[in-house]
């Protein structure tokens, strides 16, 4: 078997984040494994660099894989290195991220198994987990009104929509709830997510989104509902049920995976996938007037976004 590649010379534009139950996609072929060491840490996995053809061209698109939990399942929801992880994908060109996460259900009509392309976050982490590369001598405030890339979202609920009637219920909107954990929810918490407008709930939404967006990468998150939660007359959420449900629904997950991969490996989405409309997002964000910022606040943006982008 030959030795696979440390190094990838393209840049790679689109990455999918697995979550649980997700550590590996083992349907594309993988053509090299990069370790990158960024001013953040090591990343949750190594990036693995798949090939996957283009639908019109035929050409090979490559796709950078991440496991968020680690490659056995090693980091809890608060200890991801989710800085390392962005800053990481951004440093070998990703400007569009789908992410993966195994939800609990808030609503009845949300069933396990059923898919969920949310379109916002309520926050309830706990300011335990690193959340802004923009500290340590550089302000920066960036706009986060829409957490998740409309455009993308578009692509996804179409990919989706086109494999219902082969298993897969979608639906197109709803607001996750992103809890701290790594303990599930009380009941009174669960309920009053309810009664917040809460569709589903997980661990992991934030800071993932919120750094994907400081980076001037797209994401969206595609969620998979595997429980009740605790609120519902049925079992209490347990993560047994969860990872029975994710792998009993892995098929679809897959299909629908390889479905968002192939569309967005058209040519025709060319613009979105490098995320051309979030450019300067994070340039005009910043505070700090040029005389007062950090030495080391800016090495590390020089690294993430190349020498002098702000100037
Ligand atoms: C194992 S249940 C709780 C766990 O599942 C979700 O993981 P992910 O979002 O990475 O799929 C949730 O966020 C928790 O981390
Ligand atoms: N009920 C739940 N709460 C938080 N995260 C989850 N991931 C899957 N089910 C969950």
């Amino acid at each position: 078997m030959s030795k696979l590649a440390d190094s990838y010379d393209d840049p790679v534009r689109i990455a999918v984040i697995g979550g649980t139950g997700i550590a590996a996609l083992h349907s594309f072929t993988q053509v090299a494994s990069l370790k990158v060491d960024t001013p953040w840490g090591t990343p949750s996995s190594p990036i693995s660099i798949l090939h996957h053809p283009s639908p019109t061209s035929g050409k090979p698109i490559p796709i950078a894989f991440i496991s968020r939990h680690g490659l056995h399942h090693e980091f809890a929801p608060h200890e991801v290195p989710n800085r390392a992880n962005i800053a990481a994908l951004r440093k070998i060109g990703v400007r569009t991220i789908i992410a993966f996460s195994a939800v609990g259900s808030l609503q009845e009509e949300i069933r396990p198994r059923d898919f969920v392309v949310p379109d916002q976050i309520l926050d309830r982490s706990k300011g335990v987990r690193p959340l802004t590369f923009f500290e340590g001598g550089l302000v920066g405030h960036v706009g986060f009104g829409d957490p998740f890339d409309e455009g993308l979202a578009e692509v996804v609920r179409a990919c989706g929509h086109s494999l219902e009637g082969e298993g897969v219920r979608l639906h197109d909107k709803g607001t996750v709830v992103c809890m701290e954990g790594p303990q599930f929810s009380t009941r009174a918490e669960s309920n009053l997510y309810r009664s917040w407008g809460g569709s589903v709930i997980n661990m992991s939404a934030l800071p993932e989104a919120k750094l994907a967006r400081e980076a001037e990468i797209a994401y969206q998150m595609i969620c998979m509902s595997t429980d009740y939660d605790c609120w519902h007359d049925s079992e209490d959420v347990n993560v047994a049920m969860v990872m029975a449900n994710m792998k009993a629904n892995a098929e679809n997950a897959k299909n629908f995976v390889g479905a968002v991969l192939d569309e967005l490996s058209k040519e025709e989405h060319g613009e979105l996938v490098v995320a051309k409309h979030l450019d300067g997002g994070s340039k005009f964000c910043i505070s700090t007037a040029k005389e007062g910022r950090g030495k080391e606040a800016m090495e590390r943006m020089d690294w993430l976004f190349g020498e002098g982008y702000f100037g």
